[in-house]
């Protein structure tokens, strides 16, 4: 079983706009969406719509966090938060002519207490894995995101960005850093995939087992002690990208909480991800039938 910790969650609302964004003029979108969102959150959905048993954990506060405890609940995705005094942040995802711009916040502020809640409620679940998702709030240093994954024989997984990457302690099994995240994570040049998987490999020595990377519409490596596995993206019409690292990343872990192997796990990462981004913002497609789409995936050793 799985449980997801999202320290910093967010509403991701998601507008689309037919014309260029330009300053000092007011933009009206023809769309809009609110999904429940943040990292771990993202993962617990897709997790739930592959029916992996999974319990989302995170901080939430406000008239944000009650939209995304009822949005939760709706989609059947079983749930233990803290509350929080603070608003949950509002993320926007503007799909305009040039391309997406992804406008997040940082979220409230909270003190250190939020990690002894936290880890008593992930204790309380008694999960195989844990997965600690998206970036810390003001007032939480890494040390959070060590705390919990030193305090209980679980295996932890750790999507957040480069700069925390880099100062983490404890022992991760996995981590999942997209492009820019294991460029700044390492300082090595990322700008070819075979550098990738060089950054990738070299990076766990720092404590992580496994590293999967994300590298957009260039695909993913997973690299480990099977080796350096590579895989292509599929061909498909992106609508927008935010959520693709998540589905990707629920992908790998549903196919090995299924006692799939390396290879099988990634492909169907791809396959997740690909559904994704062919939604808008982070709803959850149906993710029952992603069986020709994963065995469309090449992979192969690099
Ligand atoms: N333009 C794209 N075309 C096809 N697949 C994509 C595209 N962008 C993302 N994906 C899929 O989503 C996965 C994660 O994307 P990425 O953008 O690296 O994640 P993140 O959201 O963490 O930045 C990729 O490995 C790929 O499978
Ligand atoms: O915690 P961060 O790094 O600000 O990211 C939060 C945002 O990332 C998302 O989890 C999407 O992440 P990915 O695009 O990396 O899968 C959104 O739901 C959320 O708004």
């Amino acid at each position: 079983m799985i449980v997801t910790v999202t320290y910093n969650p967010a509403v991701d609302q998601t507008i689309q706009f037919d014309e260029q964004m330009a300053p000092d003029r007011v933009m009206r979108a023809d769309e809009a969406q609110f999904d429940a969102g943040g990292k771990g959150i993202n993962a617990a959905q897709f997790l739930t719509a592959m029916d992996r048993p999974c319990v989302a954990t995170g901080l939430l506060g406000g008239f944000t966090g009650s939209f995304i405890r009822e949005t939760l609940q709706d989609d059947g995705v079983e749930t233990a938060f803290v509350d929080v005094d603070g608003t949950t942040r509002l993320n926007t995802t503007a799909i305009a002519a040039a391309g997406e711009y992804k406008l997040n916040q940082a979220g409230p502020t909270v003190g250190e207490s939020v990690v002894d809640a936290l880890l008593e409620q992930v204790r309380a679940q008694s999960p195989d894995r844990v997965l600690i998702g998206g970036s810390l709030p003001p007032g939480l240093s890494p040390n959070a995101i060590d705390r919990i994954a030193a305090g209980g024989d679980w295996e932890t997984i750790v999507d957040t960005g480069g700069d925390v990457l880099r100062e983490l302690d404890a022992q991760y099994g996995l981590c999942k850093p997209n492009r820019a995240e294991l460029g700044d994570a390492t300082g090595a040049d990322v700008s070819t995939v075979e550098g990738c998987a060089d950054a990738a490999d070299a990076f766990r020595d720092r404590g992580f087992d496994r590293v999967l990377a994300s590298l957009g519409a260039d695909g993913a490596v997973l690299v480990g002690d099977t080796g350096r596995l590579y895989a292509e993206a599929l061909d498909i019409n992106v609508v927008d990208t935010v959520g693709a690292g998540d589905a990707l990343l629920s992908g790998v872990l549903s196919a090995w909480e299924a006692g799939a192997d390396d290879e099988t796990a990634l492909r169907t990462g791809v396959a997740v991800s690909s559904q994704v981004v062919q939604r808008a913002g982070t709803a959850v497609p149906d993710l029952n039938d992603i069986g020709s789409l994963r065995d469309g995936v090449t992979v192969r050793q690099l």
